[in-house]
């Protein structure tokens, strides 16, 4: 089985102090992440906090306004999007639905729907189908291109409790099984697959990062979800105790402004961020230690479009 290995690490894209910035307002700034071979990324945050801007940035579909983007030469890209500009009325096969912007051979084409589980469903209109199976014909589609990234913007959506334990195993075999690099996008910010080797939360920039272990083992979330769901998903709560104003100051829970976000001004992260997820009652927290890394400090406000040569070749 494949797993992400810290010595023989392969970078495929990694994102440096990466911002985009719209109509004079900021999207997201300051991102700092990077995803290996084999590796599974979790973007998550609520609406809006530019989950899909970075991933955007990290497929080269965006050029960051600051900072840089970095990818291997000729990195190939699964996309599975969020929304799907479909005609409803128009009837359409899974079949077809692979080809749409691609040529496949037929063989390609059972491959990918043998891998999903959907190798049954070849000739049903997508029109027809559930949630989870229609998940499940998108990433068909995107694995169908043996992609080195697979990107996935809320994969789960629209799918029951069971469907998404199901949905996880699959992204988890096709990670074992081609070695790919996974970002996974969630707005949900409770549930996150165990898997998951850094879980980002985003909130505007960089909020807090870690790895999912530590909440998985906590009683409150093995009481909520069994003992099987443990090994599958995780808790990971976040709260998020301040916003980011279009002109860059921070609007904190306690009505104050003040121009950045810092560990020590008192707004911020209480301690309660800090220390054994797994050991304290009430909201489950990632542990983390406020640093570079952390991205709580705003990013150095002068900064260049790194890599756009490597961009406009990969994009
Ligand atoms: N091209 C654009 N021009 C201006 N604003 C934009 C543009 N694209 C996105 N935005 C805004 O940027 C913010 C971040 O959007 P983004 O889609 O990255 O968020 P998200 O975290 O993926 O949200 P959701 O969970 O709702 O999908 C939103 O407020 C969105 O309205």
């Amino acid at each position: 089985m494949l797993q992400s290995n810290v010595q023989s690490r392969q970078e495929l894209v990694s994102l440096a102090a990466a911002g985009v910035r719209r109509k004079g307002r900021w999207l997201v700034r300051g991102v700092d992440l990077s995803i290996a071979r084999g590796e599974i990324v979790t973007l998550i945050g609520p609406n809006g906090s530019g989950k899909s801007t970075t991933a955007k940035m990290a497929i080269g579909v965006t050029r960051p306004d600051e900072g840089g983007v970095t990818r291997i030469p000729g990195l190939r890209v699964g996309y599975v999007p969020q929304k799907l500009a479909i005609d409803w009325t128009m009837p359409l096969t899974v079949e077809r639905l692979m080809t749409l912007t691609t040529s496949l051979r037929e063989r390609e084409i059972e491959a990918a729907l043998e891998a999903t589980g959907i190798r049954h469903l070849a000739r049903a209109e997508v029109q027809h189908l559930s949630g989870g199976e229609f998940q499940r014909a998108l990433m068909a589609r995107a694995i169908a291109r043996k992609p080195d990234l697979l990107v996935l913007d809320e994969p789960v959506q629209g799918v029951d409790f069971s469907g998404e334990i199901a949905l996880y195993e699959l992204i988890k075999t096709i990670r074992n099984t081609t070695g790919c690099g996974i970002l996974l996008i969630s707005h949900d910010l409770h549930v996150v697959m165990a898997e998951t080797d850094t879980v980002v939360c985003l909130n505007g920039h960089v909020c807090c990062r870690g790895t999912p272990e530590a909440v998985s083992r906590s009683p409150e979330y093995l009481r909520l979800f069994g003992t099987r769901a443990s090994q599958t998903l995780a808790v990971y709560s976040h709260h998020h105790d301040h916003t980011h104003l279009p002109d860059g100051r921070v609007l904190h829970a306690d009505g104050s402004v003040t121009d950045h976000c810092h560990p020590a001004d008192g707004h911020h992260h209480g301690d309660a961020h800090h220390g054994d997820a797994g050991s304290r009652p009430g909201p489950m927290r990632i542990p983390h230690a406020h640093g570079p890394d952390c991205g709580c400090e705003p990013p150095a406000t002068a900064g260049t479009s790194g890599d756009e040569t490597q961009e406009r070749r990969d994009a």
